[in-house]
């Protein structure tokens, strides 16, 4: 029996490189699959992982249609057994619905990948349908971790290395390293969208992965650097935050 299911985790726990594995191991026993991706951080139609791999795949625009991409793949012959479909929190309500129905009238695995919330803890519209629509929902085994050690359950953005939890919900971009501060290889924000080749013209966009706790209390891992190696006392219990 088909099935939906998404795969899903904090930013930097490991989806693309699930979605590459997958696809490898169902075409390595002679499956076929088709590869979906919308605004990887690598560019258009690709999926890229953080280890290196990258693979080619179709961009999903707002006006794509799956339904309608499987129709004319099967009248031309393609045999498809499975979708990979990554960045999946950037797909919208429709097209997760077109999924559902691709594998309930179809017959067609559809694994799908992606983030559930963004930097305000708040769900992506594509996301909140997957929960919705999916027979099963994985979370993935692989955990990011937050400054602190506990496991990241969140996501947090950082302009110009600052936490902040307003903004556009979606801006493409990378999880900073922790142990720099500022890198001038990180996406900049140029009149309202991201332009890598402009990089002195606006501020820098980063993110990273922490815990509940800490994305609440908005401590990040600059934040935490900063207050360890001064007297100042960081703006919460740090009793409190043993437990
Ligand atoms: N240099 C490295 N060595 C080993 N593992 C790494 C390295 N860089 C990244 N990773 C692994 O890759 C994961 C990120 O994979 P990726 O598929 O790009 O994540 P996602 O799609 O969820 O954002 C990290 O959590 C880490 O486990
Ligand atoms: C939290 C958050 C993330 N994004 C963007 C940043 C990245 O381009 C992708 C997530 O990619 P990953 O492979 O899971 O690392 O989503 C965003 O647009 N808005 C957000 O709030």
């Amino acid at each position: 029996m088909a099935e939906l299911i998404f795969f899903s985790g904090t930013m930097d726990c490991g989806k693309s490189t699930l979605a590459l594995q997958m696809d490898h191991n169902h075409s390595a026993r002679g499956r076929a699959g088709l590869l979906f991706s919308s605004h990887d951080r690598a560019g258009e139609s690709v999926i890229s992982s953080r280890l290196g791999l990258m693979t080619q795949a179709t961009e999903v625009r707002s006006d794509t249609d799956f339904w309608e991409e499987l129709v004319r793949s099967r009248t031309h012959g393609t045999r498809v057994d499975y979708l990979i479909c990554d960045e999946a929190q950037f797909y919208t309500p429709v097209q997760i619905e077109q999924l559902a129905r691709i594998v309930d009238d179809m017959a067609i695995d559809v694994f799908a990948f992606g983030i559930t919330s963004d930097f305000r803890t708040q769900l992506f519209p594509g996301s909140r349908r997957l929960i919705e629509l999916a027979d099963r929902t994985q979370v993935l085994q692989v955990e990011a971790l937050c400054w602190c050690g506990r496991r990241a359950t969140h996501n947090a953005r950082t302009v110009d290395g600052v936490m902040v939890v307003e903004g556009e919900q979606m801006v493409v971009g990378d999880v900073e390293p922790s142990s720099t501060e500022s890198d001038p290889g990180q996406p900049r924000l140029t009149g309202g969208g991201l332009d890598e080749l402009d990089l002195p013209a606006g501020p820098v966009i980063g993110y990273e992965t922490l815990c509940r706790r800490h994305h609440m209390r908005r401590v990040t891992a600059h934040t935490a650097r900063t207050h360890a190696g001064s007297d100042v006392p960081l703006p919460f219990d740090p009793a409190a935050a043993r437990l």
